[in-house]
């Protein structure tokens, strides 16, 4: 479907849209479509593209309301698409897209000593105002003989997937802690992230130097003090 940028949709063209297909879909499942929820099972063959066209239009409708000349001025002519095709391709791709593959290794040596990964540089985005955080997220897994291993390269790829949605830094470090537990099923699990939000940083309370740093613990990083403090004094000495 090519939706016509200068108009506005119709009521017509929004029941037919993609995006309305997809919510209904998600409604008659009973499921959840918060902004950090992730939704490609919903998304059939074809629409991602639809809803770009459809974000592209409504922006389009924004950028009319902000009393900006699209038609003139060169430098905003094509905004509307650029962010359109930034948050769905891009930086929102994580609701879109299905997880990446985890292939998993059968831990054969029976290791279960801790592993320590990171820090790795995530990218996301708060749903307050869509204003990017920019942090740092550091990973503990305390494996045992019947835990799956995973490429040390998934642990990026899943922390992107997860992270690649507008949410609170809170319910980020939660959710890639189940992915990760589901896929390990390790004896524990602790994450710590530290990041920048930008809206507190470029408007708001202009706080430039202010960080957030929060985490979640998980098995023996709950219950064993000695283990959660290795891990700790392990990132710390890499800060
Ligand atoms: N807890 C938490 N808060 C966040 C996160 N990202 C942004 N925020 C805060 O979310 C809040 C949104 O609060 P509101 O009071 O509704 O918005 P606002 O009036 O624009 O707030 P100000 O930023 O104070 O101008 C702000 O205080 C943000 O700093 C996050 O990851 N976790």
């Amino acid at each position: 479907m090519l939706l016509d940028l200068d108009m506005n949709p119709g009521p017509q063209t929004l029941k037919d849209s993609a995006s309305e297909r997809i919510r209904q879909r998600l409604l008659d499942a009973g499921q959840r479509f918060h902004a950090n929820d992730n939704i490609a099972a919903y998304i059939r063959h074809g629409e991602l593209d639809e809803l770009r066209h459809e974000v592209t239009q409504q922006l389009q409708g924004v950028l009319r309301t902000l009393v900006i000349d699209t038609q003139n001025d060169h430098n905003t002519a094509d905004t509307a698409r650029r962010v359109a095709k930034m948050f769905v391709q891009e930086v929102f791709r994580g609701r879109y897209e299905a997880a990446p593959s985890v292939t998993t290794f059968p831990n054969v040596a029976g290791l279960n000593e801790l592993m320590v990964v990171g820090p790795l540089t995530v990218r996301s985005a708060c749903s307050h105002h869509l204003c990017p955080i920019m942090g740092k997220v550091w990973l503990g897994v305390l494996p045992n003989a019947s835990s799956d291993l995973i490429g040390l390269s998934k642990f990026a790829r899943l922390a992107e997937w997860v992270m690649n949605r507008p949410q609170i830094q809170e319910e980020a470090v939660v959710m890639l802690a189940n992915e990760l537990e589901q896929r390990i099923r390790p004896d524990g699990l602790a994450i710590v992230m530290e990041a920048q939000h930008f809206c507190m940083h470029w408007r708001g309370v202009k706080d430039d130097g202010a960080l957030m740093r929060n985490s979640v613990m998980r098995g023996a990083f709950l219950n064993n003090t000695a283990l959660r403090s290795e891990f700790l004094s392990l990132i710390e000495k890499r800060n």
